[in-house]
């Protein structure tokens, strides 16, 4: 089957050109001078339109059991809410709850994940237990294409490792080279100000914001950065909020440490005034790291611009406000912490485009080459050049469009991105080859995607 895209213009990390692309089968064949090729069986009209590769967000948690519930979204219902928004392939977690191995955990979540996503997948290992098992199977894990393990400064209790353990997993991960990723906030002295804040009677959703400020981002960044350093180990950042925290990681780049860092669409637009917003309304924000300030969002968007920001990931961990936030209703420590954003992404960084906050080549470079070479899948994914799966999304930049929990396809009841206007809207995706959405609908299936066993990381400063 060979299908022509035809008359759009190719973007990719280094800048756009007008450009056709010919797709065989699951890959694609050639990208050609406009009008050289004209023979296909199927031809997609891109007149008009971007052509990119398909986003890669390697930072999702699909029904992934967190604060006493599971995120709404199973691997079928999220990664089809993946594809309507251009994004086509998610790197998602597994995790090891405390006792259990990695092996287990990683069988369990194949059986989860397996025969259902639309699009390809991959799994990072999240570590909540370092012992000798655990470091020993990180070398499994690598050899079973998980190269990629999260670590938490935060939540003692649940996901945290100590300094300790975490200087033994990077040790591990420089032996096998794996990257250490970091949740990095000061979870000993956050849970101090959480339980002052209790015993004060301030049990309102803001004050998730307000015991977490960003000078503990800012420190257990530094921290963490510190320990990689005394390991030798290359270490990704996840998450960044605050501007505390991208100075760090400025730092240790301008050093030439081996240092990453991933921020989120919902840093760079909503803030602590949405965690605030009356009644508990605010529930819907609750994400750790908090929505900071604005003053922060500058720096982040600065950040995207220089580098020192290297990837776009959503973190998408949707918990419906009705049932599931509700938890922490009379608590704000009890509210799930996470958010919805997986169909989404695309669009809002397109709007960094639009408003000349980021170039298009930035746009393509955060969200998908960038995440394929830091996560061991590039060049099969991350671009458009021969021999590359046929991942593509063709991109309407001139149709406008609105953000609803009405409309959108993500699994959970609210969007936190509620009457946003948009410029720019999804047309095509195509998922190895094959049309999974299109002006028409979506017509993927669960179990088309297939699961990504990744190299090593490849983009080192
Ligand atoms: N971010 C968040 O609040 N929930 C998902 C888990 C994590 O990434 O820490
Ligand atoms: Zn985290
Ligand atoms: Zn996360």
């Amino acid at each position: 089957m060979r299908t022509l895209i035809k008359g759009g213009t190719v973007l990719s990390a280094t800048g756009a050109s007008p450009a056709d692309v010919l797709v065989e089968d699951e890959t694609v064949a050639a990208v050609t001078a406009p009008g050289f090729l004209t023979d296909a069986d199927h031809i997609l009209d891109a007149t008009g339109k971007y052509v990119l590769p398909g986003g890669i967000d390697a930072h999702t948690h699909m029904e992934m059991p967190f604060g006493g519930t599971q995120s709404a979204d199973t691997f079928a219902t999220g990664t089809e809410a993946a594809a309507w928004g251009g994004t086509t392939t998610i790197i998602d977690f597994a995790v090891q709850a405390k006792g259990s191995t990695l092996t287990a955990t990683l069988d369990r979540w194949h059986h989860k994940a397996g025969g259902e996503c639309a699009i390809d997948y991959g799994f990072h290992m999240i570590v909540s237990d370092v012992n000798d098992t655990t470091l020993k199977e990180m070398e499994t894990c690598a050899e079973a294409g998980v190269t990629s393990f999260k670590m938490f400064m935060a939540y003692p209790g649940v996901f945290y490792s100590t300094d300790g353990e975490i200087l033994r997993a990077m040790q591990k991960a420089r032996e096998t080279g794996s990257m250490i990723m970091m949740h990095a906030e000061n979870g000993i002295a956050i849970d101090e100000l959480v339980a002052q804040a209790l015993a004060a009677g301030r049990s309102e959703p803001v004050n998730h914001g307000l015991t977490r400020p960003s000078s503990l981002e800012g420190e257990a960044t530094a921290r963490a950065i510190r320990l990689a350093q005394v390991t030798g180990a290359p270490l990704y950042i996840v998450h960044l909020s605050a501007a505390e925290a991208l100075s760090a990681v400025a730092e240790a780049r301008d050093g030439g440490q081996n240092v990453f860092a991933e921020t989120c669409p919902q840093y760079l637009y909503l803030s602590i005034e949405d965690l605030a917003r009356p009644g508990f309304e605010g529930a819907k924000y609750v994400a750790s790291p908090p929505l900071r300030e604005k003053r922060h969002q500058a720096d982040l968007w600065r950040g995207l611009r220089t580098n020192d920001l290297s990837v776009v990931s959503t973190d998408h961990c949707p918990f419906c406000f009705k049932e599931q936030k509700e938890l922490g209703r009379d608590d704000f420590s009890k509210i799930p912490n996470g958010m919805p954003g997986v169909e989404h992404r695309m669009d809002l960084l397109h709007q960094g485009v639009v408003a000349g906050e980021i170039s298009l080549a930035r746009w393509v470079e955060t969200c998908s080459t960038t995440p394929a070479r830091m996560f061991g899948l590039y060049p099969r994914k991350g671009v458009i050049a021969p021999g590359s799966d046929a991942d593509i999304v063709i991109y309407d930049p001139n149709a406008k469009q609105v953000l609803s929990a009405e409309t959108h396809h993500m699994n959970v009841d609210y969007s936190a991105y509620e009457g946003f206007e948009i410029t720019g809207k999804v047309d095509t995706v195509l998922s190895r080859g094959t049309v999974i959405v299109s002006p028409s609908g979506f017509s993927g299936r669960g179990g088309h995607g297939k699961f990504l066993p990744r190299e090593h990381c490849q983009y080192l400063t």
